[in-house]
This record gives C-alpha cells, structure tokens and sequence, in this order.
C-alpha cells in the first residue's frame, strides 16, 4: 500500500502542546502550563500524523468561527486563513478515534496506476450566495493544509454550468474509467444536476464519482439528512474522513408538455434529445418529489427578493399561500393520485387511486429532513432508498400551519390523524387544475409546469451511479 505524505504544515519551530479533553472541549497547554488555548471539540475538522521522527507528535486542523452565522457574515476582508492548526504531542485516544487521518483515503489520493481527478464546483448563487468566499478562506487553506494542490475549480455562470461541466468533462471521464472526487459547495441543486446527469448518461457501467457535500444551499435537504449542517467543520471532517455510499434515487416521469422553470421563471424544454420519444421527459430526483403546497411554495420564493432570507423564505412563502394576503380562500389543489406499490414480483405494480381528488399537501421523500429542523419524514433514514410520503387533504390553514409547526418540533405531524404517512414505490398524479399555477411539480427544489390535462408519475430508481461521502451510518441517526 502506498503511504500517504504525512504534511508538516507546521514549522520545526512551532510551539508543542500537551492536550486533554474536557467535556466538548480540548484543553492545550505548552510546554511549561503557559499558552492555554480551549478548541471546542466540534471545531476539529481532522488530526494528522506530524512530519518528524518523534511518532507522538500530530496536527490538528481545526475551524476558527465554526458556526453557519459566523460564515453567513464573512466579508472579503475577513482575515484569509479560518483555518488554524496546532502541534500536538500524544493527543488522547478519543481524539484520535474521532478525527486521525492517519493517510489520505482513496478518495482524496491517486493510487499506483488508478488516477484520481479532484473537482471543486462553487454554486455562486446557492443559498445567499457564500460558497466562493467559504472556498477561499475555508476549502483552500484545509485543502493546501492536508497536501492537495491538484484539484480543478469550477465556479457556476449560470443554472446550467453544473449540467454542461457533467456532460463535457465529468461523465467524459467516468467513461474513461477515472475516479472522481467532486467537491460539492451548493445545496440539493447542484446535487441533483450531477446525480440526474449520471442517471440520464446512458452507459451504466461509468466509475460513479464521489461527492463531498459541503451544504451552501437554503434547505440543504440532503446535508441536514446526513447530519452535515450541524457546524461548518462537520462538512469538512466528512470530507477528509467520510466514506463513498451510493446514493438512491427516484425517477419522474412527465406527460410531454412539461417545461422546466430555469432560474425560476425561463420556460425550458424537458425532453432529452438522446432519449427516445417515449423516455424523454425522465428526470432524476434524490431527495424529494412533491405537489400541492409544498411545490407551491418553493416555486413562489425562488426570487432575489426571497432568496436573501434565507431558509426563512419557505416559511414566509407558506404564510402567503395557506393565508392570501389579497382575501382569497386557500387553495385547494385538485387532481387524480394513485400510489404505486411493487408486488412480490418486482415487475408488477399494485396501483391504488385516492378517492378524494382534492389535495393540499403531497409530498414523497427519500430523506428525513427538508431543512436542518424540518422533519418531514422521520421514519426516514438517510441513502436506505425508501420513499416516504406525507399527504393531506384540505384542511383549514390554521391546521394546516400546526402541521407545519409539528414538522418543525420533530415531526410529530405524521402522527396526526388528518395527515396520511407511509412508505409506498412511486406515485402518479393526474392533474385536473385549469390555472397553471396549481400545476407545478416540485423535484429536489427544482420546478416543472405540466401542461392542462397533464400528468406526472415518480418511481424509486433501481440504479445508484454516484457515491456521497459519509462518516458512518450512525452519524446519521
Ligand atoms: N451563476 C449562476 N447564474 C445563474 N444561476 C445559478 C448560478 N449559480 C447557480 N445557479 C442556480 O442557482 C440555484 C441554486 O440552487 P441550489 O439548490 O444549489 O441552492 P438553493 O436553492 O439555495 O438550496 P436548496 O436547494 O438546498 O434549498 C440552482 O438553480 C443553480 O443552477
């Protein structure tokens, strides 16, 4: 096995410190007791074996300012460098279970004669618009810290810089058989543009690349579900220390006059030239499909306006549709939907129509957080590949806000008697809504206007073609 580089980013004349840890932090202390310096446990994004002869000596890279409101108020002239390191000599065992990087794993390495390309993707507008700055004052210093200085930068021009990069450069070489690392800073967006453009790629057999999510987006569904948004070093520690798991997905299926609302409001065509007519409007979700409110509300707070709250727009956009502030009643979304369920043999599908045609809630997800405290689907662990549903009929919007509530204290809403929760394979809505504005589709925050008399029918996917870093399964509960 090849041996990774231990990096001596600390020069022979930095100070040593002794360490202990004290409840959720490191105590350090220098050589003579003076010099004491407390790093909070939850700051430490890694430990590496030191560059000398002396086997007890490490270095440990910890984030300074480790909080999401502290890197939401970066400023260009915040100092350069918000990541730190110190020389430690025989750091306690709990550390070093938790955080030793004793070599780069695979992921962040070229081994032998298996080529590794690493690839990092700065979504400039994601979330409010962070992830450049958290790159060069966070990423950059951590990656040149741990040795890696070969890596390409890709920074978003536009909603479709994701999708072209997958199709001219990182599905290119998965064909060629070369692994990939790929930096991800954005939210489930830029996710889903790389999970559906390996999905909609037509050779199965390309080398799935692996993706560390760094979450700069608003809802971060699928960091919030793998437990990545708890502190900013989490996402960096998952990184250096994470895992590849396949990622399970969900596959729509949509009537042909379905557009795409690019950037919100540009009206694109669904339909895949490299598919055949019947296959054409397939896209890939990995962490939600949805209808009815829900959609509703992501699609009217994707404005600049909106966008600059934060996480906060959903809910504000939700106060707007249940309570009208021009007088009107809520709305009450109709359409067909039938549940999909797999028979024993799997290419048998049990199809059950709802009686009611009249909905307002209707979402099927394949994680359990929405955002880092919307519990929409707690039964739901993250990269099982079960889809949950959640779906209620209209009910007055006060309830309607309980509910919500609920699903913000721990989602207790599914043990609410209005509110219908269950695992299921799929769905198909068959929608019978005159204004378009009732017809728009929610997939992993990206919306779809089907057309009048259109229709749209989710399924679990059976193929995993891109891998997610994660530490362990039990990080995620
Ligand atoms: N430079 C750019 N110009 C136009 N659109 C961009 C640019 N960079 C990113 N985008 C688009 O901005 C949107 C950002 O989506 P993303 O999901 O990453 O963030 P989000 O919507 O804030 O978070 P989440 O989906 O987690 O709620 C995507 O539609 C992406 O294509």
């Amino acid at each position: 096995m090849e041996m990774a580089q231990p990096v001596n980013i600390i020069s022979g004349t930095s100070p040593l410190f002794w360490c202990h840890v004290i409840g959720d932090s490191i105590q350090c202390s220098g050589a003579q007791g003076q010099n004491v310096l407390r790093i909070a446990m939850d700051d430490v994004i890694c430990i590496l074996p030191h560059l000398s002869q002396d086997k007890s000596q490490y270095t440990m890279i910890y984030l300074r300012h480790n909080t999401w409101e502290a890197i939401s108020q970066l400023e260009e002239n915040t100092p350069a460098r918000l990541v730190a390191s110190i020389l430690l000599t025989s750091p306690p065992s709990i550390l070093l279970s938790r955080y030793l990087c004793a070599e780069l794993p695979p992921h962040l390495r070229s081994t032998g004669s298996q080529k590794l390309d690493i690839h990092v993707i700065i979504s400039s507008l994601s979330g409010t618009g962070k992830a450049r700055r958290f790159f060069s004052k966070i990423l950059q210093p951590l990656l040149s810290d741990i040795g890696l200085t070969e890596y390409e930068v890709h920074q978003t021009q536009s909603a479709r810089s994701i999708l072209d990069l997958c199709r001219t450069k990182l599905i290119v070489r998965a064909n060629l058989r070369i692994s990939q690392t790929i930096i991800l800073l954005s939210g489930d967006g830029g996710l889903t543009d790389i999970v559906g453009s390996f999905h909609d790629a037509t050779n199965n057999a390309l080398v799935p690349p692996s993706i560390a999510l760094i979450p700069l987006g608003t809802g971060n569904a699928m960091a919030s579900s793998l437990n990545l948004l708890s502190n900013p070093a989490a996402s960096l520690t998952t990184l250096v220390l994470g895992r590849p798991h396949p990622v399970p997905t969900f596959v729509t299926d949509f009537s042909p006059g379905v557009q795409y609302l690019e950037e919100g409001h540009v009206r694109v065509s669904v339909h895949n030239p490299s598919m055949n007519e019947s296959t054409g409007h397939l896209r890939y979700g990995a962490v939600v499909a949805s209808w009815g409110v829900h959609a509703s509300l992501v699609a009217d707070s994707d404005t600049p306006e909106y966008r600059k709250f934060g996480a906060e727009r959903f809910q504000m956009a939700a106060k707007e549709l249940l309570f009208p502030s021009n007088g009107t009643a809520t709305h009450s979304y109709h359409g067909k939907l039938t549940l999909l369920q797999r028979n024993t043999d799997p290419d048998e599908t049990k199809r059950k129509t709802v009686e009611c045609e009249k909905h307002m809630y209707m979402l099927a997800a394949l994680v359990p957080r929405l955002e880092r405290d919307f519990v929409i689907s707690p039964e739901s662990v993250p990269l099982d590949g079960c889809l949950r549903m959640v779906h209620f009929g209209p009910i007055p919007p006060e309830q309607a806000m309980q509910l919500m509530a609920s699903a913000y204290q721990g989602g207790g809403h599914v043990h609410e008697r209005e509110v219908f929760y269950s695992e299921m394979d799929g769905f198909r809505i068959d929608l019978l809504e005159a204004d378009e504005r009732w017809r728009r589709i929610c997939i992993d925050g990206r919306i779809f206007v089907i057309e009048e008399g259109g229709w749209v029918e989710v399924r679990k996917e059976s193929r995993r073609l891109v891998g997610l870093l994660v530490r362990s399964m039990d990080d995620m509960e």
